[in-house]
């Protein structure tokens, strides 16, 4: 009987494959990193022939080390980094262009002028986003622009767009299926997060043929089979979700009020809000949590684009670190009597600031600033935009200080330090669960539910276990010192920076 479900995780620097056995426990995983193309300052790029190696490779290697029959998969579950554009030719399967990844801010001008121009209510109204270059519409409107050809072949219906885990499928599939699922869409810009649909004036706002859009389907689905050769079977793909999306799911943030947040490359904190979209005052997105025979779960999203990034930069940037690991106690050395505060806008800022042309500002150095101070900057920072998030949440989910708990997960979250000032500067719990794999699990249980294997939501939830909760520990002076010290960097920053009107 089928009774393992390959979970295929396409993140920003590396691809996972993860397989997972009937009580969805790991059975074996592989991994592989892929590069980064930086072409110009700001813009970020993928190869998406990479992406696709990188994710055969480690699906196939996944079912090797597991020894299992490729038959024996029940079902396949694909979770990915979001809004990441990609477009190709319908006939060749090639894409057109490198993939323009979410960090990208080629497109920042275009959105200032629609911003300028008045359009911001109305595409956060329907979307639940901002004009910002991160979402995938006005990537989109750039190829079509830049490439020779491609406005004409995408209107006459010769040029496909997907999000990763839409040209995932596509490939899979040998190009029979174009499909994505509800969560992926909704960060294009280009969905009407009410309706559920692809939206007429916004793909006009954007000047996007509606031919070139894939189906929009429920995160668990029959979303199409795999060719044979690939694998050895014909294995259904059952489940998809956008990361932070599966995120949710896997730390079973099904309740109104839960919330989980993810630190890898960058930092997204997501927050039940039910059957209600919320309509943020303190620019946070509204978002689609999931969406499960037809019904569909909103979100209160926080996007930080660089947490674990800024711990990357110590290491291949600065030199000053071999391994992420040696940032905690680096910190724990650090002066306690300096206070060095890193603003790390490498790619702008995100929530709630959304200033995509800032960059990186770094405060308070003295003649005595070494690694030390540098490593536990670079962590704090994190925290404090955390913090900055769960201001912007409380207010706007109407919940008093003190009640809030935070399931975290992701590669940072491994750090204890972290973990214990992240506690500090919220002054709340923070707890860490057993399986930090929470996305790849997200993307599992939405497979391996629809195929039978699994429980549903509540039997699911039962299965999260708490490793460790921090606790605050912060003297309330210390912490207002230390976040207003913040506050008054990341004004700073942009107030020398951002473009004046
Ligand atoms: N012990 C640690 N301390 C601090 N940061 C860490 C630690 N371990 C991993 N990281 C950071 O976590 C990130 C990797 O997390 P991961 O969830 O794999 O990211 P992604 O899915 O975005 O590729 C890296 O940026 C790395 O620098
Ligand atoms: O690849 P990650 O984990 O950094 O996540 C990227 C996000 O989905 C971007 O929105």
């Amino acid at each position: 009987m089928a009774s393992y479900i390959l979970a295929i995780d396409q993140g920003t620097t590396s691809s996972r494959s993860i397989i997972f056995d009937e009580t969805l426990g790991v059975t074996a995983s592989d991994q592989r990193e892929f590069t980064q193309h930086f072409p110009a300052s700001g813009m970020v790029e993928h190869d998406a022939e990479d992406i696709w190696d990188s994710v055969v490779a480690t699906a196939r290697n996944a079912i090797g080390k597991a020894q299992i029959e490729p038959a024996s998969i029940a079902g396949i579950g694909i979770t990915n980094q979001r809004e990441t554009t990609v477009v190709w030719d319908r006939k060749t399967g090639k894409p057109i262009h490198r993939a323009i990844v979410w960090q990208d801010r080629r497109t920042s001008g275009d959105c200032a002028r629609l911003q300028k121009e008045g359009h911001e209510a109305l595409v956060a109204a329907k979307t639940g986003l901002l004009l910002d270059p991160y979402f995938s519409a006005t990537k989109i409107r750039w190829l079509l622009d830049h490439v020779e050809g491609a406005r004409g072949k995408a209107e006459s219906g010769d040029l496909l767009f997907g999000t990763i885990d839409c040209y995932l499928l596509w490939r899979l599939t040998d190009g029979a299926c174009h499909r994505t699922d509800a969560t992926n869409a909704a960060r294009t810009l280009l969905y009407n997060i009410h309706d559920n649909c692809w939206d007429e004036e916004l793909l006009a706002l954007f000047d996007i043929p509606r031919a070139m859009l894939p189906t929009v389907e429920d995160c668990a689905f029959e979303f199409g089979f795999t060719a044979k050769e690939l694998f050895g079977a014909s294995i259904p793909v059952l489940g998809m979700a956008g990361d932070q999306h599966a995120a949710t799911i896997g730390q079973a943030c099904f309740a109104p009020g839960m919330v989980k947040s993810t630190y890898g490359t960058g930092c997204f904190m997501v927050l039940n809000t039910g059957t209600r979209a919320i309509r943020s005052e303190n620019r946070l997105l509204t978002t689609i949590a999931y969406r499960l025979d037809g019904e569909t779960t909103y979100a209160l999203e926080g996007a930080i684009f660089i947490a674990g990034a800024a711990v990357q930069w110590l290491r291949d940037g600065l030199g000053i670190i071999k391994n992420a690991g040696e940032t905690g106690p680096l910190a724990d050395a650090a002066d306690a009597s300096q206070e060095v505060v890193l603003v790390p806008a490498f790619a702008g800022l995100g929530a709630p600031y959304w200033e995509p042309e800032v960059r990186g500002a770094i405060f308070g150095l003295t003649r005595n600033s070494g690694p030390a101070e540098f490593a536990r900057a670079a962590l704090e920072a994190v925290c404090y935009q955390t913090r900055d998030l769960v201001e912007a949440m409380r207010a706007d989910w109407g919940r008093s200080d003190g009640d809030v708990t935070l399931r975290v997960d992701g590669g940072m979250v491994a750090s204890d330090w972290t973990m214990q000032f992240l506690a500090d500067i919220l002054d709340a719990p923070i707890d860490r669960p057993t399986i930090l794999e929470t996305t790849a699990v997200g993307a599992a249980w939405l497979a391996g539910m629809k195929a039978g294997l699994y429980p549903g939501k509540d039997g699911f939830a039962e299965i999260w276990q708490l490793q460790r909760r921090f606790e605050p520990a912060m003297q309330e002076a210390d912490r207002e010192r230390k976040y207003a010290n913040w506050q008054r960097a990341v004004q700073s920053a942009i107030a020398q920076q951002a473009p004046r009107a």
